[in-house]
C-alpha cells in the first residue's frame, strides 16, 4: 500500500541523507524506524509526507504518487497525518478545541463524541478544558497525537511520539494508542530511539546506518540475529566478545554465572537495575556486561557461561 521505491534525498548536494531506500507497508501495519541520532529518521518521515523533493525514486500510496513542494503546493499528503517533534498546536485555546479544529463544525454532536473518544485514547480527559499553553511538553505531545487522529488518517507518521512523556504514563499510553490504531486499521510509521516502541508494538522494523537501510525485518528477527553491534546496541548493552578467535554479539541476559567453567572473569562493578543487577566484569582483558540477581563484590572471580 505504501511503496518507497529507490528513494534518495539530500538537503545539500554534498551529503546524501537517504540513499536508495526501498520498503513497503500494508494497511494497518506498524513500522518502527531506528538508528543513531542524525541518521535520517525524521527526514524519511518528511519525505513520505511530501515535505521535501526527492532527488531520485518515488513514494506511492495505493498507486498514487506523493509529490514534494515543487509539484504539490499545499504541504503534506491528505491521507496522512504527521506529528513532528515540534507539535504545532494552538496555544491559546483548550485541548478539546485544538482537537475539534480538525473535525467538522457542521456535526457538533459527532465532533464532541469523537473528541471525547480521542481524549480517552491519549488519557487527557481531565485536561479537556485546559489551555494548551499551560500544558507540559509531554501533555502537548499527546494532544498533537489526538489532533492527528481526529480525521482518521490512513497512515500516521510519528516522530519520537513518547519522547517527552514520563515512563509512568508512557507504557499505558503506548498500549492505548497502538491498540486504537490496530482497531481502526491505521498504518503507522514511528521514528524512535526507544526499543520498547519497536519490540512490543511494531510489526516491522527498519534500521538506518550511514544513510542506508541495513535491516528490514520483524523486530524479533532483528533482535535475535543482529548483523552487527550497531544494531544490537539499539536494544541493549550488548557485548562483542572474542572467544577462541571467534567474535560474537551477546546480550547481557545471555551470560550467566556457573559453578565451573573455563571462562573466568573478575567483577569490576555492579549497577542496580531494579529487578536485577547489571554486572561489569573483566574477561581476558575485555569488558563484559551481564545480568545477575544480586550485587557482586569488586575483585571476585567468577565462572561464566554464554548461552
Ligand atoms: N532542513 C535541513 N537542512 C539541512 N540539513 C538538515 C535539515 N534537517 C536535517 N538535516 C540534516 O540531515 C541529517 C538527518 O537529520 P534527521 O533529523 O532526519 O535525523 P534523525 O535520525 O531524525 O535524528 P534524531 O534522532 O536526532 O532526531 C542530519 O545530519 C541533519 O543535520
Amino acid at each position: 500500500m505504501l511503496k518507497v521505491d529507490n528513494v534518495s534525498f539530500s538537503y545539500h548536494k554534498k551529503k546524501t541523507i537517504l540513499n536508495d531506500f526501498n520498503f513497503t507497508l500494508q494497511q494497518g501495519e506498524h513500522l518502527c524506524v531506528m538508528g543513531e541520532s542524525g541518521c535520517g529518521k525524521s527526514t524519511l518521515l518528511k519525505a513520505i509526507y511530501g515535505l521535501v523533493d526527492l532527488n531520485k525514486g518515488k513514494i506511492l500510496w495505493k498507486e498514487e504518487q506523493i509529490f514534494g513542494p515543487q509539484k504539490h503546493l499545499v504541504p503534506g499528503f491528505e491521507n496522512f497525518k504527521y506529528v513532528a517533534q515540534d507539535f504545532d498546536l494552538m496555544p491559546y485555546i483548550s485541548v478539546s478545541e485544538n482537537i475539534k479544529k480538525f473535525l467538522s463544525r457542521f456535526y457538533p454532536e459527532e465532533s464532541e463524541l469523537r473528541t471525547q473518544e480521542l481524549l480517552e485514547v491519549i488519557q487527557m480527559k481531565a485536561f479537556a478544558n485546559t489551555m494548551v499553553k499551560n500544558l507540559s511538553g509531554g501533555q502537548k505531545q499527546r494532544v498533537a497525537i489526538a489532533r492527528a487522529l481526529a480525521k482518521e488518517p490512513q497512515l500516521l507518521l510519528l516522530d519520537e511520539p513518547f519522547g517527552q512523556i514520563d515512563n509512568f504514563k508512557k507504557n499505558s499510553l503506548r498500549r492505548n494508542l497502538f491498540s486504537y490504531l490496530k482497531e481502526k486499521k491505521i498504518a503507522c510509521i514511528i521514528a524512535t530511539h526507544d526499543k520498547n516502541d519497536a519490540l512490543s508494538f511494531a510489526d516491522k522494523l527498519i534500521i538506518i546506518k550511514d544513510n542506508k537501510i541495513i535491516e528490514d525485518n520483524s523486530p524479533k528477527e532483528i533482535y535475535d540475529n543482529p548483523k552487527e553491534k550497531y544494531v544490537a546496541a539499539l536494544f541493549d548493552d550488548v557485548n562483542e566478545i572474542t572467544i577462541n578467535n571467534k567474535t560474537r554479539l551477546i546480550y547481557p541476559h545471555q551470560i550467566k554465572i556457573v559453578e565451573n567453567s573455563a571462562l573466568k572473569a573478575t567483577v569490576l562493578n555492579s549497577y542496580f537495575k531494579g529487578s536485577y543487577w547489571l554486572i561489569e566484569a573483566d574477561f581476558n582483558g575485555q569488558n563484559v556486561f551481564f545480568n545477575h540477581v544480586s550485587i557482586l563484590d569488586r575483585g571476585v572471580e567468577i565462572n561464566l557461561d554464554f548461552l
